[in-house]
């Protein structure tokens, strides 16, 4: 298994591209079944995420190249319903591919999907909009079956603004019969991501962004060509490392408006962060306050996918903050790995009480899941001595290459396998 072994005090300076958004390329890679077509999509990470993806669409007859950031994939040929189990416990973003699959081929098996272990993540509310659209679904041995010759038109609220929920229905309503209504939809950019893309093949969606989606199916969809928005939660990620290490970034093809709540925290801690020219310039400040309150919230509320990154920034702040994570019940599983080098965390369910300390003192830890394995890079790269981050495997699922990145600011980090 690789681990990183990274060297801690050198602060990160200079410029850095942010790649292509994880959470926006995997469901667009799943509407590609939809199109029956070639798509071509630009500013696509080599995530470990992605390559299953790639790998879950050629088990199903579709032909991918990859040129650079840029994939052609052909999806005329699928000739299967069935997705690989293993593959399809991978990752969690698998589930996105039932709704696709069911609008292509009337029907789908699947197993349950897997992903990162940091909560329970039911997917009822994918089943249960997948049948107000008209499937029937049926739950048997830890197998989803479903099928519905028709899928038609519904009104949907959903219980809770869930992401994958949302691009579920968007994905298979766009090839339904009349008009779906999703209340309560997510608000991510990550589904505007979608809708662009869903529109572009020739889709009628409307809405992404507020909380009211609709959706008008078409018979068709056609050949498409598009480029992925940059990942704001890598461009979160290096603006802490930036604020962790006391250094001077500039964050290239980022987007400010998806970042803001986390620069209003970082902002909180002291750092100085502008656009200019569609830059995004992170100074740290000469010490680190503790910010009073993180509470982690549905868009465009704090990302629960910032939480660890900015939970390792407040082992080394001065003073008391206090974390809630409201979206994910057992999501704090880095605390324990940044005690052991030397922070000052308590937890009590969904709270967590972090209170700032001198330093940080580096040993070997392990990441236990993506963003998780990501705060503790950051707390390495400020922590006295060596740090070891084994299992970091979670970490490539949603970072390309971080360790060249971090190294291309100045940082001392090594893959080692
Ligand atoms: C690939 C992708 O885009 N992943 C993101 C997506 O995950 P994902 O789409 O899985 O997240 P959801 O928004 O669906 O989940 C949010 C909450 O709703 C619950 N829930 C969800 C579905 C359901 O059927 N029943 C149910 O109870 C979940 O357990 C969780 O507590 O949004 C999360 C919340 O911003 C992010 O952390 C993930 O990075
Ligand atoms: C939790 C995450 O991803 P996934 O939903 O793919 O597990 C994440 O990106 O932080």
């Amino acid at each position: 298994m690789s681990q990183f072994y990274i060297k801690g005090g050198l602060p990160l300076k200079g410029e850095v591209e942010v790649h292509g958004a994880k959470n926006a390329v995997l469901p667009i890679l799943a509407a590609v079944i939809l199109n029956e077509s070639e798509s071509i999509i630009h500013n696509v990470p080599n995530l470990k995420d992605v390559r299953t993806m790639i790998l879950i669409l050629e088990s199903m007859g579709c032909t991918i190249k990859r040129e650079k950031n840029t994939l052609i994939v052909d999806s005329s040929s699928i000739h299967t319903n069935e997705v690989p189990e293993d593959l399809v416990r991978e990752m969690r973003s698998s589930i996105i591919l039932l709704g696709a699959i069911l609008a292509r081929h009337k029907q789908a098996k699947f197993s349950y999907p897997g992903g990162c272990d940091i909560g329970l993540r039911p997917i009822d509310l994918h089943l249960k909009s997948l049948k107000a659209l008209g499937a029937e679904v049926k739950e048997s041995h830890g197998y989803i079956y479903c099928k519905s010759s028709k899928l038609k038109g519904a009104h949907i609220q959903l219980d809770y603004p869930s992401v994958g929920a949302t691009e579920n229905i968007m994905l298979a309503a766009s090839l339904a019969e009349g008009i779906t209504i999703i209340r309560n939809a997510a608000k991510e950019p990550e589904i505007h991501d979608l809708q662009e893309f869903i529109n572009e093949m020739g889709g009628k969606v409307k809405g992404a962004g507020s909380n009211t989606i609709i959706i008008e199916g078409v018979k068709k969809l056609n050949k498409v060509e598009y480029t992925i928005m940059p990942d704001r939660i890598v461009a979160g990620t290096l603006a802490v490392a930036t604020a962790i290490t006391q250094g001077e970034v500039v964050l290239k093809n980022a987007q400010i408006e998806h970042i803001r709540s986390v620069i209003s925290k970082l902002v909180e801690a002291g750092c100085t962060i502008y656009e200019e020219k569609k830059n995004i310039i992170v100074k740290a400040p000469e010490k680190l306050m503790a910010i009073e309150t993180i509470r982690t919230l549905p868009y465009p509320g704090f990302p629960t996918d910032m939480q660890a990154q900015m939970m390792a920034l407040m082992t080394v702040a001065e003073g008391i903050s206090i974390f809630t994570e409201t979206i994910f019940e057992n999501r704090y599983k880095h605390a324990a790995q940044l005690i052991r080098m030397g922070a000052n965390i308590k937890i009590d369910g969904r709270v967590a009480i972090v209170e700032g300390v001198k330093k940080l003192t580096a040993t070997r830890v392990s990441a236990m899941d993506l963003r998780g394995g990501a705060a503790l890079v950051l707390a390495g790269l400020v922590a006295e001595g060596e740090t070891i981050v084994e299992n970091i495997y979670h970490v490539d699922r949603g970072y390309d290459r971080f360790e060249n990145c971090l190294q291309s600011l100045g940082a001392s980090i090594v893959r080692k396998n």
